[in-house]
Protein backbone atom coordinates (compact mmCIF):
# COMPACT_ATOMS: atom_id res chain seq x y z
CA UNK A 1 0.00 0.00 0.00
CA UNK A 2 1.26 3.24 -0.63
CA UNK A 3 0.34 6.30 2.33
CA UNK A 4 0.61 9.69 1.30
CA UNK A 5 -0.47 12.59 3.76
CA UNK A 6 1.16 15.47 3.31
CA UNK A 7 1.10 19.30 3.38
CA UNK A 8 3.27 22.11 1.49
CA UNK A 9 2.61 25.92 1.25
CA UNK A 10 3.07 26.79 -1.83
CA UNK A 11 4.01 30.45 -3.10
CA UNK A 12 1.13 30.41 -5.53
CA UNK A 13 0.27 33.38 -7.90
CA UNK A 14 -2.33 35.12 -5.92
CA UNK A 15 -0.61 34.64 -2.79
CA UNK A 16 -0.12 31.93 -0.73
CA UNK A 17 -1.73 28.52 -1.26
CA UNK A 18 -1.55 25.34 0.71
CA UNK A 19 -1.37 21.40 -0.76
CA UNK A 20 -2.52 18.99 0.95
CA UNK A 21 -2.85 15.39 0.07
CA UNK A 22 -4.21 12.56 2.43
CA UNK A 23 -4.86 9.28 0.87
CA UNK A 24 -4.22 5.76 0.36
CA UNK A 25 -3.27 4.27 -3.13
CA UNK A 26 -3.91 0.35 -3.53
CA UNK A 27 -0.09 -0.76 -5.66
CA UNK A 28 -1.00 -1.49 -9.26
CA UNK A 29 -3.37 1.15 -9.35
CA UNK A 30 -3.42 4.46 -11.51
CA UNK A 31 -4.61 7.44 -10.26
CA UNK A 32 -4.96 10.51 -11.95
CA UNK A 33 -4.76 14.15 -10.55
CA UNK A 34 -6.30 17.29 -12.08
CA UNK A 35 -6.76 20.70 -10.78
CA UNK A 36 -6.41 24.16 -12.05
CA UNK A 37 -3.28 25.97 -13.13
CA UNK A 38 -0.41 26.44 -10.08
CA UNK A 39 -2.38 24.58 -7.50
CA UNK A 40 0.59 22.15 -7.08
CA UNK A 41 -0.05 19.54 -9.10
CA UNK A 42 3.76 19.33 -10.73
CA UNK A 43 4.97 19.58 -6.87
CA UNK A 44 3.00 16.81 -5.70
CA UNK A 45 4.77 14.65 -8.31
CA UNK A 46 8.32 15.94 -6.91
CA UNK A 47 7.38 15.63 -3.40
CA UNK A 48 6.29 11.74 -3.72
CA UNK A 49 9.81 11.88 -6.30
CA UNK A 50 11.85 13.80 -3.12
CA UNK A 51 12.84 16.80 -5.37
CA UNK A 52 10.97 18.89 -3.01
CA UNK A 53 10.48 18.32 0.93
CA UNK A 54 6.86 18.16 2.21
CA UNK A 55 6.44 21.29 5.51
CA UNK A 56 4.60 18.16 7.22
CA UNK A 57 3.43 14.66 6.63
CA UNK A 58 4.63 11.49 5.59
CA UNK A 59 5.26 9.06 2.75
CA UNK A 60 5.01 5.28 3.24
CA UNK A 61 5.27 2.51 0.12
CA UNK A 62 4.82 -0.33 1.12
CA UNK A 63 5.97 -0.53 4.83
CA UNK A 64 9.13 1.59 3.89
CA UNK A 65 8.81 5.49 5.45
CA UNK A 66 10.22 7.56 1.90
CA UNK A 67 9.31 10.53 4.10
CA UNK A 68 7.69 11.43 7.42
CA UNK A 69 8.94 15.17 8.66
CA UNK A 70 7.98 14.08 12.47
CA UNK A 71 10.93 10.84 12.51
CA UNK A 72 12.85 13.49 9.97
CA UNK A 73 12.81 11.03 7.70
CA UNK A 74 13.54 11.74 4.07
CA UNK A 75 15.11 9.62 1.48
CA UNK A 76 16.86 11.17 -1.07
CA UNK A 77 15.69 11.37 -4.66
CA UNK A 78 18.11 8.86 -5.71
CA UNK A 79 16.41 5.90 -3.06
CA UNK A 80 13.50 6.44 -3.88
CA UNK A 81 11.84 4.07 -6.81
CA UNK A 82 10.14 6.41 -8.63
CA UNK A 83 10.20 6.98 -12.50
CA UNK A 84 9.42 10.20 -14.13
CA UNK A 85 7.88 10.97 -17.57
CA UNK A 86 7.89 14.53 -18.52
CA UNK A 87 5.66 16.19 -21.37
CA UNK A 88 8.42 16.91 -23.59
CA UNK A 89 9.85 13.68 -23.24
CA UNK A 90 13.40 14.63 -21.86
CA UNK A 91 15.48 11.63 -24.49
CA UNK A 92 19.07 12.11 -25.32
CA UNK A 93 19.48 12.91 -28.64
CA UNK A 94 22.62 11.70 -29.30
CA UNK A 95 21.65 8.01 -27.72
CA UNK A 96 19.59 5.48 -29.58
CA UNK A 97 16.30 3.96 -28.15
CA UNK A 98 18.37 1.06 -26.98
CA UNK A 99 20.87 3.15 -25.14
CA UNK A 100 18.31 5.06 -23.37
CA UNK A 101 17.18 1.71 -21.66
CA UNK A 102 20.57 0.62 -21.46
CA UNK A 103 21.59 3.83 -19.41
CA UNK A 104 18.95 3.17 -16.60
CA UNK A 105 19.48 -0.47 -16.10
CA UNK A 106 21.52 -3.58 -17.29
CA UNK A 107 18.82 -6.01 -17.56
CA UNK A 108 19.20 -7.35 -21.15
CA UNK A 109 16.44 -9.60 -21.12
CA UNK A 110 14.20 -6.46 -19.44
CA UNK A 111 15.19 -4.01 -21.89
CA UNK A 112 14.61 -6.73 -24.77
CA UNK A 113 11.25 -7.07 -23.06
CA UNK A 114 10.11 -3.77 -22.66
CA UNK A 115 11.50 -3.09 -26.34
CA UNK A 116 8.69 -5.67 -27.47
CA UNK A 117 5.77 -4.58 -25.56
CA UNK A 118 6.24 -1.04 -26.26
CA UNK A 119 6.84 -1.70 -29.74
CA UNK A 120 10.36 -0.22 -30.14
CA UNK A 121 11.97 -3.56 -30.56
CA UNK A 122 12.54 -2.50 -34.62
CA UNK A 123 14.08 0.69 -33.52
CA UNK A 124 16.27 0.18 -30.94
CA UNK A 125 19.29 1.28 -33.15
CA UNK A 126 17.18 4.60 -33.93
CA UNK A 127 17.89 8.46 -31.96
CA UNK A 128 15.35 9.94 -30.95
CA UNK A 129 15.08 12.53 -34.00
CA UNK A 130 13.54 9.49 -36.01
CA UNK A 131 11.10 8.48 -33.87
CA UNK A 132 7.11 10.20 -34.04
CA UNK A 133 6.18 12.03 -30.93
CA UNK A 134 3.92 8.87 -29.71
CA UNK A 135 7.26 6.56 -30.07
CA UNK A 136 9.32 9.22 -28.36
CA UNK A 137 7.19 9.44 -25.51
CA UNK A 138 6.65 5.81 -25.46
CA UNK A 139 10.42 5.55 -24.94
CA UNK A 140 9.99 8.17 -21.89
CA UNK A 141 7.51 5.79 -20.35
CA UNK A 142 10.03 2.61 -21.19
CA UNK A 143 13.29 4.60 -19.88
CA UNK A 144 10.72 5.31 -16.88
CA UNK A 145 9.80 1.81 -16.27
CA UNK A 146 13.43 0.79 -16.78
CA UNK A 147 14.24 0.82 -12.79
CA UNK A 148 11.16 -1.35 -12.65
CA UNK A 149 9.62 2.12 -10.14
CA UNK A 150 7.43 1.57 -7.36
CA UNK A 151 5.49 4.64 -8.41
CA UNK A 152 5.59 6.11 -12.00
CA UNK A 153 4.52 9.65 -12.15
CA UNK A 154 3.90 11.30 -15.71
CA UNK A 155 3.43 15.26 -15.50
CA UNK A 156 0.83 16.07 -18.34
CA UNK A 157 2.83 12.93 -20.71
CA UNK A 158 0.42 13.88 -23.43
CA UNK A 159 0.04 17.78 -23.96
CA UNK A 160 2.79 17.50 -26.54
CA UNK A 161 0.98 15.13 -29.10
CA UNK A 162 -2.01 15.18 -31.18
CA UNK A 163 -5.05 14.18 -30.17
CA UNK A 164 -4.68 10.53 -32.78
CA UNK A 165 -1.24 9.71 -31.63
CA UNK A 166 -2.53 10.71 -27.61
CA UNK A 167 -5.60 8.52 -28.12
CA UNK A 168 -3.71 5.57 -29.60
CA UNK A 169 -0.44 6.09 -27.20
CA UNK A 170 -2.96 5.94 -24.17
CA UNK A 171 -4.64 2.64 -25.34
CA UNK A 172 -1.24 1.13 -25.47
CA UNK A 173 0.02 2.20 -22.06
CA UNK A 174 -3.72 0.71 -20.97
CA UNK A 175 -2.02 -2.52 -21.47
CA UNK A 176 1.29 -1.93 -20.78
CA UNK A 177 0.47 -0.84 -17.34
CA UNK A 178 -2.21 -3.68 -16.91
CA UNK A 179 0.74 -6.17 -17.93
CA UNK A 180 3.66 -4.92 -15.25
CA UNK A 181 1.22 -3.86 -12.76
CA UNK A 182 2.05 -1.03 -12.26
CA UNK A 183 1.34 2.18 -9.92
CA UNK A 184 0.74 5.31 -11.95
CA UNK A 185 0.19 8.85 -10.72
CA UNK A 186 -0.46 10.73 -14.09
CA UNK A 187 -0.98 14.45 -13.87
CA UNK A 188 -3.46 16.35 -16.42
CA UNK A 189 -4.67 20.01 -17.24
CA UNK A 190 -7.49 17.97 -19.13
CA UNK A 191 -10.25 16.11 -16.85
CA UNK A 192 -11.34 13.57 -19.85
CA UNK A 193 -7.79 13.29 -21.70
CA UNK A 194 -7.37 10.13 -19.08
CA UNK A 195 -10.64 8.55 -19.32
CA UNK A 196 -9.09 5.68 -21.01
CA UNK A 197 -7.51 4.82 -17.78
CA UNK A 198 -9.45 3.27 -15.20
CA UNK A 199 -8.56 4.53 -11.44
CA UNK A 200 -8.97 7.19 -8.83
CA UNK A 201 -9.06 10.89 -9.58
CA UNK A 202 -7.82 13.20 -6.98
CA UNK A 203 -8.23 16.98 -7.76
CA UNK A 204 -5.54 19.54 -6.14
CA UNK A 205 -7.34 22.95 -5.72
CA UNK A 206 -9.82 23.63 -6.24
CA UNK A 207 -12.40 23.40 -10.33
N1 LIG B 1 9.68 24.21 -3.69
C1 LIG B 1 8.60 25.01 -3.66
N2 LIG B 1 8.18 25.59 -2.50
C2 LIG B 1 7.09 26.37 -2.45
N3 LIG B 1 6.34 26.68 -3.53
C3 LIG B 1 6.71 26.14 -4.71
C4 LIG B 1 7.85 25.27 -4.84
N4 LIG B 1 7.97 24.90 -6.13
C5 LIG B 1 6.96 25.50 -6.78
N5 LIG B 1 6.21 26.25 -5.94
C6 LIG B 1 5.01 27.05 -6.25
O1 LIG B 1 3.90 26.18 -6.25
C7 LIG B 1 2.90 26.65 -7.15
C8 LIG B 1 2.34 25.47 -7.89
O2 LIG B 1 3.24 25.04 -8.90
P1 LIG B 1 3.05 23.67 -9.70
O3 LIG B 1 4.01 23.68 -10.84
O4 LIG B 1 3.11 22.54 -8.77
O5 LIG B 1 1.55 23.82 -10.21
P2 LIG B 1 0.75 22.95 -11.27
O6 LIG B 1 -0.58 22.64 -10.65
O7 LIG B 1 1.58 21.80 -11.72
O8 LIG B 1 0.56 23.98 -12.44
P3 LIG B 1 0.53 23.79 -14.05
O9 LIG B 1 -0.73 23.03 -14.33
O10 LIG B 1 0.48 25.18 -14.55
O11 LIG B 1 1.77 23.04 -14.43
C9 LIG B 1 3.57 27.69 -8.04
O12 LIG B 1 3.03 28.96 -7.74
C10 LIG B 1 5.05 27.61 -7.66
O13 LIG B 1 5.64 28.89 -7.65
Amino acid sequence: MISINITKKLRGHGGQLVLYVTKQFVPGSVTKIYGPSGAGKTTFLKIIAGLITPDEGCITVNGIAWADTNKRINLPAQKRRTGFVFQDYALFPNMTVKQHLQYATNDAKWIAELLMLGKLDNLSDQKPLYLSGGQQQRLAVLRALAIKPDILLMDEPFSALDNRTKTELIAELVEIFKQLNCTVFIVSHNRHELDAFAGEEICIGEE
